[in-house]
């Protein structure tokens, strides 16, 4: 038994949120010195020097390899795709994990490219959340396992973690938990999703309006946010970056709707990110605010708005890149090449 396991309720999950392991000071400290002595003039390997030596802090190692890294993609339904905010039915959810299951979307050839294994979990997909225009879309009870099933699926092992999704009107959900957190007008966050215009995006904005006019008076807590406006796979992402928080498994966010997951765990305890990278700027309307909200600059913007962590998965092949060249590159010493 784990911590996640036992999450029956609020008070567990506030627990694990509570206490925190940090990355290892030593390792940065010692992979800092070794970027300063590869063969490359200072600096010139940009961002790739600052992403080997946060993936070193927490793995704990100055000279680490990416190993064994996870998608974990989570699915759900929502009892607001009923509100025709998504382009698709709500049907697609359980024919797409099938989908992933006989290896034939997107995420299945980037996992393959990149050498990470995938875990489907789908959560309750017959049992869609409660529309939460009505009520809270989950009851704590639901919450508490839909966290457990995320906490649940990291792979102890893991080297790295992308937490991924699947779920017919998710991006509903998520940009209202979006304007829960962080405030603004739903028409902020709302966006187009799987391809939604014209008067079904008006809907989409009043569907937002409505459940944040409804949740009022209880949006100053973020879990509570995530409870009420959320849904299973958001709750479920929030879960598995929490479980790989404490296993020091280093985490690469993927698009609008695992950000805004994510981004409640920041807002419930600023640095309960510090574990996270952001994969990719999606090109769903709210991402790049959300981003500014927690901090996080995007490695990649390619355009995506798929989700399922395959903007996450492309910036694997970065972080492989930089961990290679970190780990692998000779030094000026070993080399025999003159410094500055
Ligand atoms: O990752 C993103 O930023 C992203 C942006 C737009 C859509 N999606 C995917 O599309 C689905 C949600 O879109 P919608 O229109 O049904 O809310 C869900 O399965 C997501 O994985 C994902
Ligand atoms: C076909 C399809 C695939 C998806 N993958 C993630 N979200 C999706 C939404 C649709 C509609």
């Amino acid at each position: 038994m784990t911590m996640g396991d036992r999450f029956s309720g609020m008070d567990d999950i506030r627990a694990a949120l509570a206490d925190l392991p940090g990355p290892d000071a030593g390792a940065i400290a010692d992979a800092t010195a070794r970027q300063a002595q590869l063969t490359k003039p200072a600096g010139s390997l940009g961002r790739l020097e600052t992403l080997a030596i946060w993936y070193a802090g927490w793995r704990g190692d100055a000279r680490p390899q990416v190993t064994r890294p996870q998608i974990a993609v989570f699915a759900a339904n929502h009892g607001v795709a009923a509100r025709s905010v998504s382009a698709y039915p709500a049907e697609v959810t359980v024919q797409m994990v099938a989908n992933f299951q006989a290896g034939g979307a997107a995420i299945n050839r980037l996992a393959e490219t990149y050498g990470a294994r995938i875990d489907v979990v789908a959560l309750d997909l017959d049992r869609p959340t409660a529309d939460f225009t009505e009520s809270a879309a989950m009851t704590e009870a639901e919450f508490a396992a839909a966290m457990a099933s995320g906490w649940a699926a990291v792979d102890p092992q893991a080297g790295l973690l992308v937490a991924g999704e699947m779920g017919i009107g998710n991006t509903t959900a998520a940009a209202a938990v979006a304007a829960g957190l962080f405030g603004g007008q739903a028409a902020d966050w709302v966006g187009r999703g799987t391809g939604v215009a014209g008067p079904a995006l008006a809907g989409k904005i009043a569907t937002v309006e409505a459940g944040l006019a409804r949740h009022r008076d209880a949006l100053g807590d973020p879990l509570e946010v995530l409870r009420r406006l959320g849904g299973r796979e958001l709750a479920a992402m929030a879960g598995a970056i929490l479980a790989a928080r404490h296993r020091r498994i280093p985490v690469l966010l993927d698009g609008f709707i695992c950000t805004a997951a994510a981004a409640v765990l920041e807002a419930a305890r600023p640095g309960a990110l510090d574990h996270a990278e952001a994969g990719h700027l999606s090109a769903e309307g709210g991402h790049a605010a959300l981003l500014e909200r927690i901090g996080k600059t995007p490695l990649l913007s390619l355009g995506l708005r798929l989700g399922e962590g395959t903007g996450a998965v492309l910036a694997l092949g970065v972080l492989q890149g930089a961990v290679a060249c970190h780990s692998g590159m000779a030094t000026f010493a070993e080399a025999g090449v003159s410094g500055a």
